[in-house]
C-alpha cells in the first residue's frame, strides 16, 4: 500500500531533523534568519535598479544639416565629453583617417597644378571657369614627381579600412581631388580596423607592433615625403595657383567648393611623424564623410539631474527626413562660414542658401512638428577667419547691403540669426520650443563652456 502524505516534498525536505538538539535548532534558526536578511537586500536592490531604470529618461535626437555641417563632429563632441575613454581607445583607427586627409589634400593641390601646367600648354583668355594660372618653377614640377608615391599610400590606406570606406565618384585604383573618403555608418568600421591591427581596444599602444606591412610602408613613405609636402603647401606660387584654382580666398571672388580649412596641412610635420598619435583635436578635426544613418547612445548625467539616456541618430548628408518621427529634438547644423561657397554636387548653388532652404523643409515638416529645435549655427570659426580675411557677406548675401563685415560686432550672426529664427515663426506648423546658439564644434567640449 502506498502512504500519500499531505505535505508537499519541498516542506518536507525542509523541515528539521526529528532528532535535532536545542543548539543545533538554534543554529539553524540563526542560518535561517541571516539567509533571510540576504535574500531582503537582494530583493531591494533588484527594486532599486528597477526604480532606477524608469527613472532613466530616453531622449533621441536627430541631427541634421547638409553634408559637411558639422554633424559628425558634434556627435564626436559628445562622445568626448560623455566617454572620453572609448574616445581615446579609438585613436589607431583616426591615424589612418588623418593620413587620409593629408594625403587628399595633398591630391587637390597636386590637381591644381597639373591644371596650371595645361594652362601654360594652352593658354587661354580669362573667364570665372577658365582662370589664368602663374607658371610652375621647375622645382616645383620636380616637387610633383617626388610626390607620386603618395598615390601608393592613399591606396594602401583605403584598402585598409575597405569594405567599409569607399572613395565616391572613383575608379578603383584611380586617385583624384573630387573624391572624398565615405564610409558607411552601418559599417562598424573603427571596430573593424581595430581588429585589423589586433589590438582589441584599437589604441596606439603596442600597435606598431602589429601593425599590418601596408600600413608601416605608407606611414614610412608620408614620413619620408613630409619635407616635400611641406615644400609643396608653403610654396607662394602654389597658393598662386590655388586662388586661381577657387581653393583659396583671392580675386575674384573665390567659389570655394572645396577648401583646405580645417586640413592638417599646417601640422605635416607633427601628424606624420613615426611616432604620431592623433590628439583630441585631431580626431574633431579627421574628416571622414558619413553614409546612411548611424545611431549613438550614452547616459548623460549632469549635477541633480535625473540620469538622461540620450540616443543620437546621425544623418549622412541628410536630404530625407521623412522616416523620422518621436524624436524629442532636432539638433539642426547650419554653417554660417559657407556663404561665399557652393554646393560640391551642384555648383550654380550656394551653400548658406540651401541650408537655409533645408531649415525650411525641416521646419515645416509635419512630421517633425513635435520635436523641438536646436539650431546650431555653426564654423563660426572660420566665419571670423574669413570676415577678418577681407571676405565680404554682402558680396554673397546681397540682402546684407552695406551693413559693418567686421566679425566682432557681430552683426552678420545677428542677422543670420534672425533669418533662420524667421524660417521658424512663419513655417513651423505647431508651437515648439526653439534655441539657437553660435557654436564651432570642432572646439573640444564647446558645450560645456556655454
Ligand atoms: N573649423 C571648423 N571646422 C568644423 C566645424 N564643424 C565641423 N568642422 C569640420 O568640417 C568637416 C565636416 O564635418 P562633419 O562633421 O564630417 O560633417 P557632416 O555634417 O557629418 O558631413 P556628412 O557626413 O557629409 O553629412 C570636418 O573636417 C570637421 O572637422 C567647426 O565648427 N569649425
Ligand atoms: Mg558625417
Amino acid at each position: 500500500m502506498t502512504v500519500v502524505s499531505d505535505i508537499d516534498p519541498l516542506t518536507l525536505a525542509l523541515q528539521p531533523p526529528p532528532d535535532e538538539t536545542p543548539e543545533a535548532r538554534e543554529a539553524r534558526l540563526q542560518r535561517e534568519r541571516e539567509a533571510k536578511k540576504r535574500s531582503d537586500l537582494i530583493d531591494e536592490e533588484l527594486n532599486r535598479q528597477r526604480n532606477a531604470e524608469k527613472s532613466v529618461k530616453s531622449v533621441k535626437i536627430l541631427l541634421l544639416g547638409q553634408s559637411e555641417s558639422g554633424k559628425s563632429t558634434t556627435l564626436k563632441n559628445f562622445q568626448l565629453i560623455n566617454s572620453p575613454k572609448a574616445f581615446k581607445a579609438e585613436r589607431a583607427s583616426w591615424r589612418v583617417v588623418v593620413h587620409l586627409n593629408v594625403v587628399r589634400s595633398i591630391h587637390l593641390i597636386l590637381d591644381a597644378l597639373t591644371a596650371a601646367e595645361v594652362f601654360a600648354a594652352h593658354p587661354r583668355p580669362y573667364s570665372p571657369d577658365n582662370p589664368v594660372y602663374p607658371a610652375l618653377t621647375p622645382e616645383l614640377l620636380g616637387l610633383k614627381l617626388r610626390l607620386i608615391p603618395l598615390q601608393q599610400v592613399e591606396i594602401a590606406l583605403l584598402g585598409k579600412l575597405s569594405p567599409h570606406a569607399t572613395l565616391k565618384n572613383e575608379a578603383p585604383g584611380e586617385v583624384s581631388s573630387a573624391a572624398e573618403v565615405s564610409v558607411h555608418s552601418a559599417m562598424p568600421w573603427k571596430t573593424a580596423f581595430s581588429r585589423l591591427l589586433n589590438n582589441v581596444r584599437g589604441s596606439l599602444d603596442g600597435l606598431e607592433a602589429n601593425e599590418p606591412q601596408e600600413c608601416r610602408e605608407a606611414r614610412q613613405i608620408l614620413h619620408a615625403s613630409s619635407e616635400y609636402m611641406i615644400c609643396l603647401w608653403n610654396d607662394p606660387i602654389v597658393k598662386e595657383v590655388l586662388k586661381a584654382h577657387h581653393l583659396l580666398s583671392g580675386s575674384p571672388p573665390a567659389r570655394f567648393v572645396r577648401s583646405f580649412y580645417n586640413s592638417f596641412l599646417d601640422a605635416i610635420q607633427r601628424v606624420t611623424s613615426l611616432s604620431y598619435e592623433p590628439t583630441n583635436d585631431d580626431i574633431l578635426r579627421a574628416r571622414l564623410k558619413t553614409l546612411g544613418v548611424s545611431e549613438h547612445q550614452f547616459s548623460l548625467k549632469t549635477g541633480n539631474m535625473v540620469p538622461h539616456n540620450w540616443i543620437v541618430y546621425d544623418v549622412g548628408g541628410a536630404r530625407s527626413v521623412p522616416y523620422f518621427d518621436h524624436m524629442q529634438a532636432i539638433i539642426f547644423l547650419a554653417p554660417l562660414s559657407c556663404f561665399d561657397q557652393v554646393l560640391a554636387e551642384d555648383d550654380r548653388v550656394n551653400r548658406l542658401e540651401d541650408s537655409m532652404l533645408l531649415w525650411k523643409i525641416i521646419v515645416s515638416s509635419p512630421l517633425l512638428k513635435n520635436s523641438n529645435l536646436i539650431l546650431f549655427l555653426n564654423k563660426c570659426d572660420i566665419l571670423r577667419t574669413k570676415l577678418t580675411s577681407g571676405i565680404k557677406l554682402s558680396d554673397y548675401v546681397t540682402s546684407y547691403a552695406d551693413r559693418p563685415n567686421d566679425f566682432e560686432n557681430c552683426s552678420q550672426c545677428e542677422y543670420l540669426k534672425k533669418k533662420f529664427a524667421g524660417i521658424v515663426k512663419n513655417y513651423s506648423p505647431s508651437s515648439r520650443a526653439y534655441y539657437s546658439y553660435f557654436t564651432s564644434v570642432i572646439v573640444s567640449r564647446c558645450f560645456l563652456r556655454w
